[in-house]
């Protein structure tokens, strides 16, 4: 879906991105990470021309992106970022119906969509549409971003951390939220963001970029069990890996049939990370694994989570 090909950029003397060759699937989430300067946001900014590359080419549904217009490529790409960018004299209905509105969707049509994304992103149309972007918190000032990004139902979704400066709590529930869009639409994400554990959690592929090259491209799984070079090892943190790989399953992989005793359920689609914490907060050696209707269907032994994070 979308093809570097050797694709270079320098900012005067500068070599930013030092001949990438990437190519990312439809439908897949891929995650661009690395240390600050790393050529990240110049990757991402390249895909919709947001920044112009120097040499090599860029595919996108096979055709070089320079040969597109400007304003269909923004339109099939939705572009999300830290800063929000949302403008603070248009209210949340009308910041999200933007591009629908350059497209010249009918109003119906338009309201129908603001509507559809603010229950999507858990903000209810009733109490926000009309608010404007100072009366929100920074954490629905996100949603409404990634909801505008959203709008025209784009290809492609392109994040630039887009969960940056939220507290933990918002930042974990906008996470979720992203994991689930990408599940229910199948679109294909690029999300660069500098932070492993998040991108351990949402990629299906990690690609890991140093001084504009690509220094390891893999699963999460990958990532973690065959770091490509110590400056991976480094990056993923040498402590850990064992935790970090208990993040990636959920607890029906490792669910026995036998159940057991009253303790608190562990739901079946918690992570084994997310078990074992519940496991050591509860002095337990098992805990009953539950259904989404509270059923006991199983349970949840430390040995087995043991042998995953050995
Ligand atoms: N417009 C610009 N003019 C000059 N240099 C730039 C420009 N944009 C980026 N750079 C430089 O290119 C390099 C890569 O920048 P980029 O923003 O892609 O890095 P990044 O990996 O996204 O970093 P961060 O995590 O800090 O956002 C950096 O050294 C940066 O200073």
């Amino acid at each position: 879906m979308i093809e570097f090909e050797r694709v270079s950029k320098r900012f005067g003397d500068f070599l930013a991105v030092d001949e990438l060759s990437l190519r990312l699937a439809d439908g897949e989430f891929t995650v661009l990470i690395g240390r600050s300067g790393s050529g990240k946001s110049t990757t991402l900014k390249m895909i919709n021309r947001l920044v112009p590359h120097d040499s090599g080419r860029i595919l996108f549904a096979g055709k070089e992106i320079n040969h597109f217009r400007e304003e269909d490529l923004r339109r099939r790409m939705g572009y999300a970022i830290q800063s929000i960018g949302l403008f603070p004299h248009r209210t949340v209905a009308q910041n999200i119906a933007t591009v629908p509105a350059l497209l010249k969707w009918p109003k119906a049509r338009i309201a129908g969509r603001v509507d559809e994304l603010l229950h999507l992103l858990g903000l209810d149309p009733a109490a926000f549409a009309s608010r404007y972007p100072h009366q929100l918190s920074g954490g629905q000032q996100q949603r409404v971003g990634v909801a505008r990004a959203l709008a025209a139902d784009p290809e492609v979704l392109l994040m630039d951390e887009p969960f940056g400066a939220l507290d933990p709590v918002t930042r974990s529930a906008l996470q979720a939220e992203i994991a689930r869009i990408h599940q229910v639409s199948g679109k294909a994400i690029v999300l660069v963001t500098h932070d492993i554990d998040e991108a351990l959690l949402l990629a299906d592929r990690i690609v890991m970029l140093d001084r504009g090259r690509v220094v390891q491209d893999g699963t999460p799984r990958q990532i973690l069990l065959e770091p490509a070079s110590d400056a991976v090892t480094r990056f993923v943190g040498r402590t850990e890996v064992g935790l970090k790989l208990l993040g990636l399953d959920q607890v029906h992989s490792r669910m026995r049939a036998a159940t057991a005793g009253p303790a608190p359920g562990v739901s079946r689609t918690a992570t084994l990370r997310e078990a074992l914490s519940l496991l050591i907060a509860n002095h337990a050696e098992q805990l009953p694994v539950v259904d989404e209707h509270g059923q006991t269907v199983g349970s949840i032994h430390v040995a087995d989570l043991l042998d995953v994070a050995a």
